[in-house]
């Protein structure tokens, strides 16, 4: 039988869903061709928001890759406009000069972001949020610029606003309305919302018409209405989306506001569909994907001839998608003459929750602070419920009537129902995962189906699923706190201090619960150690709560006297250095001279009172050899002097000491640098060893040579010594940002994996890239702590006491 040709028009989700849905129920009935301006397979926009605020990258939202329109013997042009359709020949034209026929047409064009008409809003650093070009844009551009200026507050521009603050920028919304996302919100919850992101650290200009974008070439500014300006390097505008209708009016397709389709997706001409943005059904436009799937499914179905219902529009429910806000909004929100509130509007612990019923039935409401009974309600409006007792108490009435009377939505949906509307994931395909893989935990059937992987609305829905299956078999993963003060994990703990921008210990304890006062010393040093890294700018280091080492800059021997270590780097000295050193050990009476492990000399049995002093007369850096830090870079002598060596490893070595000196890390860190193989500097025991190659070096991650011993796994091979100065930059602040406080690299490289560590700093160069500016920025601040005792003496009288300072 001759198959016959689908063309479709559009490489978004709503037509790739349809074509996918096609294939799932007929793979034999089309060749199938598709055509997509943008140079990318399919992807999922949704996650765009995830890439900008740095949590995903763009090859992980890929929903289907090349190879897979292969398999699927799929023609895919990318980057290829379609310019014309002729329905009366059944043709279409591309801007490549290409013609094709089609049996069957899906038009799948989704929309245009509505630039506003400014004047001056042609100028560079003016962009709209759609595709991944203006993602990756705004990524470029906050490596150079500071100001951005998001026009819009709605989800998009929200989302824009978290993604840029995340990227470093400051960030001022500018929104023409009183308040937030007004679609979606009313004023109490709006207003909720505000606090929030401000307190995450946006800066909103509400009742703002913006007049004219100012600069030059580039921007500098956005000009109001009322005379007033905001100055910006970058302008984001996020002001709606109209439907891409071009093609199909000027291909004499029916139009409105969108191509207009009838309740099985079919336009005014024959065998020509609509799906998606581009479509309007019903006079209603959607710019939300779980209605466009709705929509696919049921033109998926027409074209095989498979019985359907027909479409007869979708009810909306909408998830603002920033972390550390909670946000949930569907149906009918504002209140009507016919129309009764159920509220709760508790300020105090952050959390609204408004149902709205019509003639006793639930028709809307929006949840804010506690989303938890978001997909029970959208359920409820979907099919219309009746509010009773027990739905009141278990939607509105707090955690106590919540436990006594639960709901679970997703036992009582059927089985082609979405449950991850983002994903187009149904009831039937998680059930099949959870049966025939054996999941048992939310996170497994995300990585196998793809559900609750967008805004995470679905995950309790998804859990209802799993214990509805699953009975008790369903995991409740088994959490790690800090310590014993708090319910957090490190991971909550480190996001709660960023999402809620909190900058002092004490905020943190007070803020988010602490159930001690003044924590214990298992929390204090380590998050001294994690404010310090969230916020490098702002942070005082909170001396107090450092291990005495650490406070005193000393190693405490068994005896109460110190050991003073001095750097050397490479383990390279000088006579005058050997010299300096001498005289001090005479001077101050030093038990013991010992050459340490990590090549450098260690006086030890220094008395407490003398150490300003033994520091002034050596007039060398500290060795660090007591703090978690960066501690030594161990060499051999490498090319210069042995018959085996292939590159400088003192050089190396050197260079990495003096860039990456000083700098804290959640444990100590060790390095090496060995001319080759032989290793004669013991690199594949060290938290990163570096070894010549030919043509090269090879990084080993996570060596160990202390009471676990481990040896190092091969992280990357390099050409050149940037690159080694690069990674390892870039792995000392990845360690940073991702290590338990206390973990060392060897512990942290099991437990996150070392491919995990490998794509984000070797593979992902603009994620190395990004590592890297953060890393510089803190290395910026680094002094080293002996210089700024002997130059204030006074302020450290009370930590060393009894001083006298040797060159008084
Ligand atoms: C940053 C961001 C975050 C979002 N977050 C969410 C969210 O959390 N939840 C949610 O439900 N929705 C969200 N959305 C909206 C959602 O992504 C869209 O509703 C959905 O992607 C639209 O799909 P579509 O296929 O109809 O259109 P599109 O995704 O716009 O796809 C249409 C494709 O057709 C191509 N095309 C157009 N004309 C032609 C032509 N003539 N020839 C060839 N190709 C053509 C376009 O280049 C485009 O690639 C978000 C959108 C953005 C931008
Ligand atoms: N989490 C999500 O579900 C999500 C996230 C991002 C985008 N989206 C979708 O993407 C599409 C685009 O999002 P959007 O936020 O741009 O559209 P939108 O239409 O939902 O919101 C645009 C906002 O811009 C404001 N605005 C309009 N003109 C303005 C002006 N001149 N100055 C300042 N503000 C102005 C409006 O008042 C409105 O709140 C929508 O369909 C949205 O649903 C959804
Ligand atoms: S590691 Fe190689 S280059 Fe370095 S000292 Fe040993 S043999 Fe020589
Ligand atoms: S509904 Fe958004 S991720 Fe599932």
């Amino acid at each position: 039988m001759d198959r016959k040709k689908l063309v479709l028009i559009g490489n978004g989700m709503a037509g790739m869903n349809t074509v996918e849905t096609i294939l799932k129920l007929s793979d034999r009935k089309f060749d199938i061709t598709v055509f997509g301006s943008e140079p990318h397979p399919n992807y999922n926009r949704i996650l765009l928001s995830s890439v900008l605020a740095g949590s995903a990258r763009v090859e992980d939202i890929v929903i289907n890759p090349l190879e897979w329109y292969a398999e699927n013997g799929i023609r895919l042009h990318t980057g290829e406009t379609v310019t014309a359709v002729d329905p009366a020949s059944r043709t279409l034209r591309t801007d490549k000069g290409r013609t094709e026929a089609y049996d069957e047409l899906i038009l799948a064009t989704g929309s245009l972001p509505f630039m506003l008409p400014l004047p001056g809003a042609d100028k560079e650093g003016v962009i709209a949020f759609r595709d991944i070009k203006d993602c990756e844009t705004m990524i470029e551009t906050a490596k150079h610029h500071r100001k951005a200026a998001v026009i819009g507050g709605g989800l998009l521009g929200l989302e824009a606003a978290r993604g840029l603050l995340n990227l470093g920028m400051e960030v001022s919304v500018i929104h023409i309305c009183d308040y937030l996302m007004e679609r979606q919100l009313d004023a109490p919850a709006s207003k909720m919302l505000r606090a929030e992101l401000e307190r995450q650290g946006m800066s909103f200009l509400l009742s703002k018409q913006t007049k004219a974008i100012l600069g030059d070439a580039r921007v500098t500014g956005v000009e109001f209405a009322d005379g007033t300006s905001v100055d910006a390097d970058l302008v984001v505008m996020a002001v709606g989306i109209r439907p891409n209708v071009s093609l199909a009016k000027e291909s004499g397709i029916g139009v409105n506001r969108g191509i207009v389709v009838n309740d099985y997706m079919q336009t005014d001409q024959p065998h020509i569909y609509a799906v998606g943005e581009c479509a309007e059904h019903n006079g209603m436009v959607y710019g939300l994907v779980a209605p466009l799937y709705e929509q696919g499914a049921v033109l998926a179905k027409t074209l095989c001839g498979t019985e359907t219902p027909p479409y007869r529009g979708s009810v909306l429910s909408t998830k603002l998608k920033v972390s550390g806000v909670d946000v949930f909004s569907a149906g009918e929100f504002v209140d009507g003459e016919d129309t009764q509130a159920v509220c709760v509007h508790d300020e105090w612990n952050g959390v609204y929750k408004k149902v709205l019923l019509r003639n006793r039935r639930i028709i809307g409401g929006v949840l804010f602070g506690d989303t938890s009974e978001g997909s029970t309600l959208f359920r409820l409006i979907r099919t219309g419920a009746e509010m009773t007792p027990e739905l009141h108490a278990s939607l509105v009435g707090g955690p106590s009537a919540k436990s006594g009377a639960p709901v679970n939505a997703a036992a009582a949906m059927a089985p082609d129902e979405l449950i991850c509307g983002c994903n187009g994931v149904t009831k039937e395909t998680i059930v099949r995962a959870i049966r025939e893989q054996g999941l048992t935990s939310v996170d497994a059937v995300k990585g196998c189906t793809g559900a609750s992987r967008s805004c995470g609305g679905c995950k309790p829905l998804v859990g209802q699923l799993l214990e509805h299956v699953l009975g008790d078999g369903f995991e409740t993963p088994v959490k790690e706190t800090v310590c014993s003060c708090t319910t957090l994990s490190r991971d909550e703990l480190v996001e709660a201090i960023r999402e809620k921008r909190l900058t002092h210990m004490r905020e943190v304890m007070n803020v988010l619960g602490w159930s001690t006062e003044e924590g214990c010393s298992k929390c204090r040093p380590a998050l001294n150690y994690y404010l310090a890294m969230v916020w490098p700018d702002e942070y005082e280091d909170a001396k107090a709560s450092r291990f005495v080492n650490e406070r005193m800059h000393a190693n405490i021997q068994h005896n109460g006297t110190y050991s003073v270590v001095p750097r050397m780097y490479g383990g390279v000295t000088s006579p005058s250095e050997l010299r300096r050193i001498a005289d001090a050990a005479e001077k101050y009476g030093v038990k013991m001279v010992k050459v340490t492990g990590g090549q450098r000399l260690d006086l030890l049995g220094v008395k407490k009172e003398d150490l300003p002093s033994i520091w002034a007369d050596l007039d060398m850096p500290s060795g660090w050899a007591y703090g978690k830090a960066l501690r030594t870079v161990k060499t051999c002598v490498g090319a210069d002097f042995c018959r085996f060596g292939t590159q400088n490893s003192i050089q190396m070595g050197i260079d990495i000491e003096k860039k990456y000196e000083r700098l804290n890390t959640p444990a100590k860190v060790k390095m090496a640098v060995s001319g080759c193989p032989r290793n004669c500097a013991e690199s594949g025991i060290k938290d990163l060893g570096v070894v010549a190659v030919d043509g090269g070096w090879e990084l080993y991650a996570g060596g160990n040579g202390g009471v676990k011993l481990r040896g190092g796994d091969l992280l990357c091979k390099v050409k050149t010594s940037e690159e080694v100065m690069d990674i390892t930059g870039a792995y000392l602040q990845f360690y940073r940002e991702t290590g338990n406080y206390g973990e060392r690299t060897s512990e942290w490289v099991v437990r996150i994996g070392l491919d995990t560590i490998r794509e984000a700093v070797v593979e992902n160069t603009a994620n190395r890239q990004a590592l890297l500016t953060r890393v510089e920025k803190v290395l910026e601040k680094l002094t080293d702590p002996w210089k700024d005792v002997i130059n204030n003496r006074p302020k450290y009288a009370d930590l060393y006491d009894g001083i006298s300072v040797a060159s008084e």
